[in-house]
């Protein structure tokens, strides 16, 4: 039978699903429900310095091939995450959880990771480098200037694994900037993608998302081709020491196995987390054993990356 257990850095994983940041992680109840589900660990959700209330609602909404969201950075804050992972280090001492986070400001982010440095957690830090939804502050990845000037600040400081979450990236060009950046960095993962930013859903003649005139991050079916192609592009051009998270479109073990074959370590499930909750991660999970059984992989390192040309 096949094993679908994998390793971020130096942290080992019963499994190599977990749920992206966003999804299912906002509170301890939520959190919960993630670990005692077959994912193999959890991110949380993205936590900025003071707890957010974020953008007005409507702001989710599913369709039949994804989503559309604006949720803008609602919260509970930096301590109260920071809380719960120092507790379940002491209630879960054989896993490794997620800490996702970012500032409002540069100055806020380093504020909060030298916090996460100073402290007991001992787990593996996301900085979101990609949220679309906070009205006129840019995506921070799609500045690549502005990016390793950050990376360069925060490695001068930072100790632990860090990893980044990424926009998704449309150009072979900038595949060759971003990746010559992160090279730069002593980086566990780069996280591929999150949602892909500033799309439009219309239900007969209106938006359908409070925020920003109906504007939101797109995620679910419509984006597993450029999720594919974000992690394929990275794993080729990154020193095999930055390892690659994948997400975006996977709704099934058929989905995760083409992540794994365009070089995903881990992949991480939104949108269908969402619509069918942590039940999917051992449905999911199943699904790719049945298919690496199929095909004779024992585990993920044997297809991992391995993504034929024609
Ligand atoms: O990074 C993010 N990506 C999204 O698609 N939505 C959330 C958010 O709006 O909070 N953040």
């Amino acid at each position: 039978m096949a094993t679908t257990k994998t390793k971020i850095g130096n942290s080992e994983f019963r499994n190599c699903f977990m749920n992206a940041a966003g999804v299912y992680c906002y509170d301890k109840n939520e959190l919960e429900q993630v670990i005692n589900s077959a994912a193999g660990t959890f991110v949380t959700k993205t936590a900025t310095l003071q707890s957010r209330s974020g953008n007005p609602e409507p702001r989710y909404h599913d369709t039949a091939l994804g989503s559309i969201n604006s949720m803008g950075l609602p919260n509970l804050g930096f301590d109260y995450y920071l809380d719960y992972l120092l507790e379940l280090q002491k209630t879960h001492p054989d896993r490794t959880f997620f800490f996702s986070l970012v500032g409002m400001s540069t100055e806020d982010t380093h504020t909060l990771l030298k916090k996460v440095q100073e402290s007991d957690f001992n787990g593996i830090t996301e900085l979101n480098l990609s949220c679309p939804n906070v009205p006129g502050k840019p995506q921070i990845a799609y500045d690549m200037e502005t990016t390793e000037n950050l990376l360069t600040d925060i490695f001068s400081y930072f100790k632990k694994p860090l990893g980044v979450k990424l926009p998704p990236y449309f150009d072979i060009v900038h595949f060759d900037q971003a990746a010559t950046v992160f090279n730069k960095f002593p980086l566990t993962f780069i996280n591929c993608v999150n949602s892909i930013g500033n799309g439009l859903v219309i239900e007969d003649e209106s938006v359908v998302i409070k925020p920003k005139n109906g504007f939101g991050g797109i995620g679910g079916e419509y984006i597993k081709p450029t999720a594919l192609a974000n992690v394929h592009a990275f794993y080729k051009r990154l020193n095999p020491s930055i390892q690659i998270i994948g997400t975006g479109g996977v709704l099934t073990g058929q989905d995760a196995f083409e992540h794994i074959l365009c070089g995903a370590s881990m992949v991480q499930l939104g949108t269908t987390l969402h619509k069918e909750g942590p039940s999917a991660f051992e449905r999911i999970t199943n699904e790719l054993k049945a298919i690496m059984d199929k095909k004779g992989y024992k585990t993920i390192e044997d297809f991992k990356g391995k993504l034929k040309y024609l």
